[in-house]
């Protein structure tokens, strides 16, 4: 479990993260998200140990973080961001390193290398130099090294930036799979890793936490829930007769390719009524789509917000 209680960094005149106070539990993959400069990575760095607190608290399986800091990271595993680790090491001995600083006893020490190296499907760079491996490579190194002593905790820090889509798709897959028992944060950009991975997001926009909810309840929020989308050539007078019917609020249509998009009013299901109606227009449909809600608009809107209302 991860809390943390009015967590509080400045830097001079700037503070980097505003007394951010939250909850992760086991089986949670929670996803931190932001701008550019939001204080993701300085919030995981406090939560890791690596800085200290201007104020407020953080524990981490119970364990205060800068009070009792070996038993916090004894069940803590980081991947920081840019997964920093040696170049001169191949990636058997760094992995052995690790092992070794985490006192693991021999034979689970055995067990875990083998886990971990076919879980990231290391084989082929296990006697290879770190610093000559490709950026990819290096984060699943880092990923390695992270999660190698098991821990009840997991902390990464854009965990998939760099990979390619299919080594993405493996990581993901690892770490959906670890969640099970364990709390999770990662740190991320991508909106459809939130949606791929994430329990819950937290949203925080210049060091403040602005949102914490289950993705479908911000998708809930976006002006798009609930609304129908189609592509249709020769769709003539149909958006015109769709605005008319008294469940839809507006109807746009996309400048670039065309798509036509209805809006629901406030409580009314649109989509029965929309396909009836171009049901006996005869239109030839490319494809028709019930709408969730758009993340990146919710995003946009949450931390655009809080900008304006910023001096
Ligand atoms: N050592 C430091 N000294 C001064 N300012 C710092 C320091 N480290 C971070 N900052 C500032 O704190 C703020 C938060 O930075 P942080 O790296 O935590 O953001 P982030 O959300 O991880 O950004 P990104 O998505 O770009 O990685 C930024 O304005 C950054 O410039």
């Amino acid at each position: 479990m991860i809390e943390t209680e009015h967590l509080t960094r400045r830097y001079g005149s700037l503070t980097a993260v505003d007394r951010i106070s939250f909850r992760a539990e086991p089986g949670q993959v929670v996803g931190l998200l932001g701008p550019n400069g939001a204080g993701k990575t300085t919030l995981m760095r406090l939560i890791a140990g690596f800085l200290l607190p201007s104020a407020g608290t953080a524990r981490v399986c119970g364990h205060d973080v800068v009070r009792e800091p070996l038993a916090a990271r004894r069940v803590l595993g980081y991947l920081p961001e840019g997964a920093p680790s040696y170049g001169e090491m191949r990636v058997r001995e760094f992995l052995t390193f690790v092992i070794r600083m985490r006192r693991l006893p021999a034979e689970h020490a055995r067990q875990r290398f083998e886990r971990v190296v076919a879980g990231l499907q290391l084989e082929d760079v296990l006697e290879q130099n770190i610093a000559t491996l490709s950026k990819g490579w290096r984060r699943r190194v880092g990923l390695a090294q992270a999660i190698v002593h098991d821990p009840a905790v997991l902390m990464l820090d854009e965990p998939t930036d760099g990979l390619d889509p299919n080594q993405k798709h493996g990581v993901r897959h690892l770490i959906d799979a670890m969640a099970r028992e364990r709390t999770i944060l990662i740190s991320t950009h991508l909106l459809e890793e939130v949606q791929a991975l994430c329990s819950r997001v937290l949203i925080v926009a210049r060091g403040r936490l602005l949102a914490d909810a289950a993705p479908h309840e911000l998708e809930a929020r976006s002006r798009y829930h609930g609304a129908v989308s189609f592509s249709a050539p020769g769709a003539g007078m149909t958006p015109e007769m769709l605005g008319r019917l008294p469940q839809v609020a507006g109807v746009e249509i996309d400048p670039i390719d065309g798509r036509i998009t209805v809006f629901p009013r406030p409580g009314q299901r649109i989509l029965e009524p929309v396909e009836r109606l171009l049901r006996e227009q005869g239109l030839e449909l490319i494809e028709l789509q019930l709408e969730r809600g758009r993340l990146d608009e919710v995003f946009r809107q949450i931390t655009l917000e809080h900008q304006a209302g910023q001096p």
